[in-house]
């Protein structure tokens, strides 16, 4: 089976366990969303697909091979994984940083070359002109774009970014969609944590939605952000817009909690 596979997943932290019978494929060419609300095990399961937390149970593959099978630098060449809202705390320019996505690389026969690697991670992120800055003196968008740089620049086969928009202006979201979107349809398989509905309905084409410690869907937008899941998963009512074939689901209120009926309510018999 080809992909990155999640079979039964059970994932926790000192034993408590947050997310369980979990089940998720990861195919080259599509560009799945995670979503849920704060605290949903969005990251948690990230980094488990990203062989860094092991499960509690269940297993893990990639293409039908279990990670215990495969070697720490063989599955880091393979999966490209983005941490959330990371900091950098060295004084390391933009370039050097980004050069970190390489290491898995060093020494490989079939290694590409490095320096290209590391040029063209900086160009589709747009930040060729933060090459040479510290890291420590970059805004946080800004350093967001170096970071998703670091992990462009693995050329991995997966990519699993946890909200690489969340730092980002309104253009820059749009412009890391359609990045994301294009490194799918380029042929990998990439898996990215959001909060925003209406990027993860428009830019993927699957959503896996996280709720109550299990995948409450997984499932074509249209389905996995439905008025029902959204309201179970959220707690919220959404706007729904349709404008040129895309479809836009805006949060509108949260949801009235659900009245308890007093004994003065109940009809008189
Ligand atoms: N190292 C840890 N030790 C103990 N509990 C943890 C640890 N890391 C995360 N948790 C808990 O596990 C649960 C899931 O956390 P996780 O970071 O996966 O959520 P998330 O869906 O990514 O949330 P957010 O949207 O807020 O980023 C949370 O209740 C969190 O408090």
């Amino acid at each position: 089976m080809s992909g990155l596979e999640a079979r039964g997943l059970a994932l926790g932290h000192g034993g408590r366990t947050m997310l369980a019978g979990v089940d998720l494929r990861l195919a080259s060419g599509e560009m799945v969303g995670i979503l849920g609300p704060n605290g949903a095990g969005k990251t948690t399961l990230l980094r488990a697909l990203a062989g860094l937390a092991p499960p509690m149970a269940g297993s893990l593959a990639l293409d039908g091979t279990p990670f215990a099978r495969i070697a720490d630098r063989d599955r880091a060449r393979a999966i490209a994984y983005l941490a959330q809202g990371a900091e950098v705390n060295w004084e390391m320019t933009a370039r050097a940083v980004v050069a970190l996505g390489r290491l898995p690389h060093r020494g490989h026969p079939k290694s590409r070359d490095d320096e290209t690697a590391v040029a063209e991670a900086l160009r589709q992120a747009d930040v060729p002109h933060l090459a040479d800055r510290s890291c420590a003196t970059l805004s946080g968008g800004e350093r967001a774009r170096v970071l998703l740089a670091r992990a462009l620049a693995v050329r991995g086969r997966f990519l699993l970014a946890d909200e690489p928009v969340a730092a980002l202006d309104p253009l820059l979201q749009l412009r890391t969609m359609e990045l994301l979107g294009s490194i799918a349809r380029a042929g990998s398989g990439v898996a990215v944590v959001l909060h925003d509905l209406s990027l993860a309905a428009r830019f993927c084409d699957r959503i896996v939605l996280l709720a109550g410690g299990r995948a409450l869907a997984d499932a074509p937008p249209a389905v996995a952000l439905g008025d029902a899941p959204v309201a179970e998963a959220f707690g919220i009512d959404v706007i729904r817009h349709l404008h040129d074939g895309e479809t836009f689901v805006i949060p509108r209120r949260p949801r009235a909690p659900p009245i308890a009926r007093s004994s003065d309510d109940r009809p008189s018999p």
